[in-house]
């Protein structure tokens, strides 16, 4: 049955509501504010007074994208009310109230969300997302992210891309080197937190034989080797500041040496550089050069956390298990609660995540994906009853790494401070768990 809610301080409008609400066909429950934590398919909003605070409340509100709302006002002229309109509320119904008219509009809500179940109970089997390049997502956040993608690809401009980890930088950098004029050439992805700093310095400028203990021959670098294509620098910050100055010159000039060579070689690579952590920080904290920071951020991109993608969590969701149900011939569908706790999970290892957990759950389901085939999706601080006696010793190091990374919000620098480990070694135990993961599959 859908659920309905009312929200409202005003007595006399709960009063007139009481009987067409309770007669609609919805499990009905009601609060005065938004401030109490409730769960419904259709709210029905008729604060006494709207202004600012109530605006940003409901634009903080969980439900703010996931249920249709449905106001009620005085019909005093209000911009907040206005801005509420905008931001896709469905009706304003304005006093005296035609408690016809409103009866017929929850009956067309209540008929519509009925079809959406059954529906939602339907294998999916086709995505209904936009897709721009590699990067997926219809919400108005990703439709901007394409416009600027789109700008960006046409010139030769340096780019920093700045978001979470699993928000898509790398897919985003794929993406512009795909639209752009170099698309023929190389695209390299190099990881400055999981190398060594004398390997990336090795892996970018190439060495002469004999330059350090290992150098047994001539080595060129990326920036010989693609200087036509596109360099990604993922996780810039963790290169050390003395690379920083190197990478520097090379934006400024177009100069480099191979690593203990005399000779000048010019590059004409492209740099897109990415980071987890904000810029300023990264600054203020002494990660990251502040004039390399200026000659990379002619075009600092944003990336959206998942959370903030609205409509597109469960979207993805859907498409993530459209591919699997297409791919391996099988027709498995979620339950409504399945798709009520991903809609409502904040996702901190954002489209990585998700990913992963509809193809695991895709692989323990039978026929239906629901709570009993996803993780636990509960907000919660780490499980230490996840490492109970009994747990092998691989396992409760894993489990310890996974929560830590998830209460740092995948921040992987911040996680390994945590854990006392070097960023690097962290990387390469995560990548054993990616490979453990892909042998189970
Ligand atoms: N917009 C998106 N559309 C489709 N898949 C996505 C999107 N964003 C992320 N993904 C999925 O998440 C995975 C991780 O994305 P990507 O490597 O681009 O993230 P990232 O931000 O570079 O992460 P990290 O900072 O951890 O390196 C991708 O391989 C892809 O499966």
């Amino acid at each position: 049955m859908a659920r309905l809610h009312l929200v409202t301080d005003d007595l006399a409008l709960a009063q007139q509501l009481a009987t067409p609400l309770t007669q609609a066909g919805y499990q009905l429950t009601q609060s005065t504010t938004l401030h109490e934590p409730f769960r419904a398919d259709l709210v029905v909003y008729g604060p006494s007074h709207f202004g600012e605070q109530d605006y940003r409340e409901y634009r903080q509100h969980p439900l703010a994208h996931q249920a249709d709302w449905l106001l009620v006002s005085d019909g005093t002229p209000n911009p907040w009310l206005d801005k509420l309109m905008r931001r896709g509320v469905a009706y304003h119904f304005r006093k005296p109230l035609d408690l016809d008219h409103l009866q017929q509009v929850l009956a067309e809500f209540r008929d519509e969300l009925a079809e959406q179940s059954s529906s939602c109970a339907q294998a999916p089997l086709r995505s209904n997302l936009d897709q721009y390049g590699l990067l997926l997502g219809s919400s108005e956040v990703m439709r901007r992210l394409y416009r600027l993608i789109r700008r960006v690809s046409r010139t030769d401009a340096n780019v920093l891309l700045v978001g979470e980890s699993g928000s898509g930088k790398e897919l985003a950098a794929r993406t512009i080197h795909q639209q752009s004029q170099r698309a023929a050439e190389p695209f390299v992805a190099v990881n400055c937190a999981a190398l060594s700093a004398e390997l990336v310095e090795s892996e970018l400028f190439g060495h002469v034989k004999g330059a350090f203990t290992g150098a047994l021959k001539d080595h060129s670098g990326f920036f010989e080797r693609g200087a036509a294509g596109t360099l990604f620098l993922d996780e810039i910050t963790e290169m050390p500041l003395e690379l920083q100055s190197k990478l520097l010159r090379v934006l400024e000039t177009g100069e480099f040496r191979r690593v203990g060579s005399d000779k000048v070689q010019y590059t004409k690579v492209r740099i897109i550089a990415a980071t987890n952590r904000s810029p300023d920080e990264a600054i203020d904290g002494g990660f990251l050069r502040e004039d390399l920071y200026f000659r990379l951020a002619h075009f600092p991109i944003q990336l959206p956390p998942l959370r903030q993608r609205d409509d597109d969590i469960v979207e993805l969701a859907r498409h993530f298990l459209a591919y699997r149900n297409v791919e391996t011939g099988t027709d498995k569908a979620f339950t409504q609660g399945a798709i009520d706790a991903i809609a409502q999970y904040s996702w901190p290892g954002n489209v990585r995540q998700l990913k992963h957990c509809i193809e695991r759950a895709h692989i323990l389901a039978v026929n239906e994906i629901g709570l009993g085939e996803l993780p636990d999706l509960t907000e919660k601080p780490l499980a230490t009853e996840d490492i109970a006696p009994g747990t092998t010793l691989r396992d409760a190091e894993r489990s310890l790494i996974l929560a830590t990374l998830e209460a740092c919000q995948q921040n992987k620098t911040q996680a390994a401070q945590q854990l006392g480990v070097s960023v690097k070694t962290l990387y390469n135990k995560l990548e054993k768990y990616r490979e453990g993961e892909e042998e189970w599959q």
